[in-house]
């Protein structure tokens, strides 16, 4: 602020003018030969005179002993060696020589001491020519000051902007006029009561300086600056600026020790930047730092300052005082480095503490994270529950696609697979297929070619527990040739624990419930094996064929197949290894063991619930389909073609039935095929169906395996109805026997034949075993190679009759403890029908037409006396037509015979020379002809006899069984 009001005002005096001034310059030189002539003593300066002319002021200092001489009073000793001018008795031989040297040797030690000094120079040339006296008084001038700042012994700036080195102590280089002014101005301005500290002229100044801190003010500084320069030439202003500067300087060094000390001494506590608060001096501070500080602090430091100062102390005094405040200063230093270090060091525990408070927030955060991203994939996992859940629901068949890995030796394979998700596939298309070049195809789960056969069988469990509740259950595999329908039912040709396939696990599965439920609920359980060969039905357990034209099913049971009754999952596995051998497997060019038919292992469970006495029947299909294939691509001839073209026939019946199916149609041509018969009930009834579709990932098979999959969506859009299970409480079956034995009361009151009576409404169990058939039968049943006939058994009312009829061949079991078991054929309500083995449908279906031998003990069935229960039916044509026509939805192909069997399929078998066994064609329907026996059996259900306002007589079911003598061994019968 000072600076800026001396600017300020030497503006306004327009002080650069002395510079310039002539007057000045004049006036200047005078004041340098004065000083030289004062410091060498006249008797040196007698050449130059008091006031010379600029050219008796180069003339009198060119041979530089006055100013050597003059330097040396200043400085003492800086020129050791003056070469002096010789007296004026004696005169140089060369005067001129002499003068020379004398200048030049002078002027040279001059020069050079000056610049030593840092004071400013001239040239020697400003000495020989006129005109540049200038810089020589300027030089002069300079070193007056230099001198006069000695005796100050202050290190002074100069003027002319040298800094001079450190001189020896001494007193302020200031103007005298202005060192009242300036001891008073730097005290306002630094607002503190000096005492102390100031040379006897400073400290004279101090009495007429007792002014208010109000001067402090920049108004004020300004005007006492002004007031100061007001009446001084403009050759003054530089110095009583340099003065001024210099004492600023001064002051404010004094001034920052002042602080230190007063605030060490306690004077002020708090307020600087060095200050310590109460706190931090008496207890923060290390005794062994009090007890240094308290050498000083607070009145030891300020006796020291008085003797130093105020009472006129010693330079060593003074020096040890300067050495104290310093060591204070430090103490401070590190006193509060200390503090900083010991607020840093609780900045950083509670910083730490912070972060572990952080960390553990975090540590909580990540562990509601993970429990999330867990709780995220159970959510997924309940949702595809959920969702499977809601397709059951609908009714949908559920539908899972599995890719093929590369077989050995296509390592080097391109694919047609370009993606896959947990339930989306993608397949690279031909450019017919989309411009985008691949087409997803979403199904309820899709397993990769690395996919294990335990994570494709995983889901299968809630299916296998439905079986033991009375559900209908069916697991296909379909797929292109070679695409691993087999490896994933059955597994590979040698089998481990790990490969073996769905049949085995599902099994296992099976056995493992069946155990857990011990006790609770009694199960039976037995299998059967057949396979559809060039559309005709062969007992794999048997290595027979089935004399069966159609396989139409109500229920699982495959007629005329026998049954073998299993305790273990090994049994069914040597069943399985047996009926694998007996299947049609031939070789070709995609595939060296092509299965060349469809087989279907069906596994029938019969539980009773030992408390409530519930009967529950479930039953499973486990569907291995022969692969549709290019008979150019598979380079098929002879018997591998005849076969290749009946399989793709009836898949081409089941594509049909499927499209019929999702497209909601009324008529399903289920009988197109005898494949389509068999699974009729899972495609189209109330059955829990789930289909492995099967890819190859070759994309030479990509046209294979978009038609695959695009079935397989279609098939997928299914509904089958929600399942329903097979169960009968046991008070409906106490009802029921009640019934029973009021009719047989009943009738034979009115004498009938009290054993055919009981066997109308009475739950049943009816064996029609073949006489060949080797099986093992469950308790209370006797075997079959025993029985050879047609077992009627009533096992819980109290009047137990048994009908025989002979049969030739390997035996079906028949069993029904349903009073509606025929109730499918008259349209009411299938309630527990499908859990039938055999229901009336099969029974009444032209399948048994070709059984001729029927032995009935009583009645006499050949004679047509109807049975006085409703359990046999013979039906007429029109009856027949009447009965399907009340229920159109369900044998809706039987109206009219209408089948949507694939024309060109069958014009290939006919080009080819091959007839189509029992696949029915256009318009014809085997049902519909009326199946004119002479052996017939008339059954009537209770149920129809209870409820349908048709007469008895009207309601009349066919059914054609061959008599004794017509007997004919059913493997011979195709
Ligand atoms: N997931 C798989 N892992 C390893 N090998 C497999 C897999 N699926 C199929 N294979 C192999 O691929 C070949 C063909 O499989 P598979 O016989 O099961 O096909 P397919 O669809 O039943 O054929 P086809 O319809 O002609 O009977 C076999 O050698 C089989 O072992």
């Amino acid at each position: 602020m000072v600076l800026l009001c001396m600017i300020t005002t030497m503006q306004h005096h327009n002080v650069n003018l002395w510079f310039t001034s002539v007057d000045n310059a004049a006036n200047r030189r005078y004041d340098a030969a004065s000083w030289l002539r004062r410091t060498v003593g006249v008797l040196y300066a007698r050449g130059l005179p008091e006031e010379p002319s600029e050219e008796e002021f180069r003339l009198g200092l060119r041979n530089g002993i006055v100013l050597c001489n003059a330097l040396n009073k200043v400085q003492p000793g800086a020129i050791p060696k003056v070469v002096e001018a010789p007296s004026d008795t004696v005169v140089p031989a060369d005067g001129s020589a002499l003068c020379a040297y004398q200048y030049f040797e002078n002027l040279r030690n001059f020069l050079v001491t000056l610049q030593d000094l840092g004071l400013p120079t001239f040239e020697h040339s400003d000495l020989e020519k006129g005109g540049k006296g200038v810089r020589v008084v300027d030089c002069v001038l300079a070193l007056r000051s230099f001198s006069e700042s000695k005796t100050t012994r202050r290190q002074t700036p100069s003027k002319y902007g040298c800094i001079s080195k450190p001189l020896t102590p001494g007193k302020y280089f200031i103007l005298k006029n202005a060192d009242a002014f300036m001891n008073k101005l730097m005290r306002s301005y630094t607002a503190e009561p000096i005492q102390h500290g100031f040379s006897p002229e400073q400290n004279m100044t101090t009495d007429c300086c007792i002014e208010s801190n109000e001067m402090a003010t920049s108004e004020s500084l300004n005007m006492l600056v002004r007031t100061l320069l007001l009446d001084k030439k403009p050759e003054e202003v530089p110095l009583i600026v340099e003065s001024l500067l210099s004492k600023v300087i001064q002051e404010y060094e004094f001034w920052a020790a002042n602080q230190h000390l007063v605030k060490c001494t306690g004077v002020s506590k708090g307020t600087g930047p060095c200050s310590i608060s109460d706190t931090q001096l008496q207890g923060e501070v290390p005794t062994s730092n009090r007890v240094m500080m308290g050498e000083l602090c607070p009145l030891k430091l300020k006796e020291k300052v008085n003797s130093a100062f105020l009472n006129g102390g010693s330079a060593t005094q003074q020096f040890q005082l300067g050495v104290d405040i310093k060591f204070d200063v430090q103490q401070k230093h590190i006193h509060e480095l200390r503090n900083t270090l010991s607020s840093v060091k609780s900045g950083m525990d509670h910083l730490r503490l912070q972060y572990s408070e952080d960390f553990t927030k975090i540590g909580k955060h990540l562990h509601i994270l993970s429990n999330a991203a867990c709780g995220y994939h159970k959510v997924l996992e309940d949702n595809r529950k959920l969702y499977n859940e809601i397709q059951d629901l609908k009714g949908n068949i559920r539908v899972y696609c599995r890719v093929r890995p590369f077989l050995p030796g296509q390592a080097n394979s391109s694919t047609s697979v370009v993606g896959m998700e947990e339930r989306t596939i993608a397949i690279i298309t031909p450019t017919k297929y989309g411009k985008d070049g691949s087409k997803s195809f979403t199904f309820n789960k899709v397993f990769g070619p690395s996919a294990t056969q335990e994570e494709v069988s995983s889901d299968m469990k809630p299916l296998i527990r439905s079986v033991l509740d009375g559900f209908n259950v069916c697991i296909f595999a379909y797929g292109q040739t070679g695409s691993g329908k087999t490896y994933t039912m059955s597994g590979p040709k040698v089998l481990s624990e790990e490969s073996v396939g769905v049949n085995y696990r599902a099994l296992n599965d099976l056995f493992n419930l069946q155990a857990q439920r011990m006790g609770t609920i009694n199960y039976e359980i037995s299998v059967q094996m057949i396979e559809i060969y060039n559309e005709q039905v062969r007992d794999l357990l048997q290595d027979t064929t089935l004399e069966i034209r159609n396989t139409s099913q109500k229920g699982f049971a495959v007629p005329g197949a026998s049954i073998v009754p299993v305790t273990s999952t090994s049994d069914v596995v040597e069943l399985m290894n047996q009926g694998q051998k007996n299947r049609a497997v031939g070789s070709t060019a995609i595939n060296d063991r092509s299965s060349r038919s469809h087989s279907c292992l069906t596994v029938h469970v019969q539980g009773c619930d030992i408390t409530s006495g519930s009967i529950l029947k479930g039953c499973m299909h486990l569907v291995d389909l022969a692969g549709s294939e290019r008979v150019d691509k598979s380079e098929v001839i002879g018997d591998r073609l005849k076969e290749a073209l009946y399989i793709n026939k009836s898949l081409s019946a089941l594509g049909d039935v499927i499209a019929s199916l999702a497209q909601k149609n009324s008529h399903v041509p289920y009988r197109n095929s005898k494949l389509t018969q068999l699974l009729q009930d899972s495609l189209g009834g109330q059955a829990k169906t789930l289909m492995f579709v099967h890819i190859s990932p070759e994309s030479e098979s990509v046209n294979e395996t978009i038609s695959t999959l695009k079935f397989s969506e279609r098939v997928a859009s299914v509904e089958l109805g929600t399942a329903k299970a097979n169960k009968e409480g046991g008070e409906v079956r106490e009802l029921k026997e009640q019934i029973a034995c009021l009719k047989a009361a009943l009738a034979k009151k009115e004498g009938e034949p009290e054993n055919i009576r009981s066997t109308q409404s009475s739950p049943n169990i009816y064996k029609v075993s073949r006489g060949n058939a080797t099986p093992v039968f469950p308790r209370n049943r006797q075997p079959m190679e025993e029985v050879g006939n047609i077992e009627v058994l009533n096992s819980v009312t109290p009047i137990q009759k048994k009908l025989r009829f002979d049969l030739p061949g390997p035996g079906i079991l028949v069993e029904n403890n349903s009073p509606n078991w025929v109730d499918n054929c008259n349209g009411l309500p299938k309630e527990i029908g499908s859990g039938g083995w055999v229901d009336n449908e099969a029974v009444g279906g032209n399948q048994f037409k070709n059984i001729n031998s029927v032995q009935v003990l009583e009645p006499d069935l050949t004679t047509h006396t109807p049975l006085p229960s409703s359990l046999y039916q013979r039906r007429t044509p029109g009856q027949q037509r009447c009965r399907v026509e009340s229920v159109p939805s369900q044998d809706s192909d039987e109206i009219d015979g209408v089948t949507s069997g694939s024309p060109d399929q069958e014009t290939v078998l006919s080009a080819s020379g091959l007839k189509p066994v029992g696949v029915t064609n256009r318009g014809i329907s085997n049902k519909k002809k009326p199946q004119k026996t002479a052996n017939n059996m008339t059954m009537r259900s209770t149920s129809q006899a209870c409820k349908s306002p048709v007469p008895q007589s009207q309601k009349r079911l066919q059914i054609p069984i061959r008599h004794s003598a017509q007997k004919t061994p059913i493997r011979n019968a195709s």
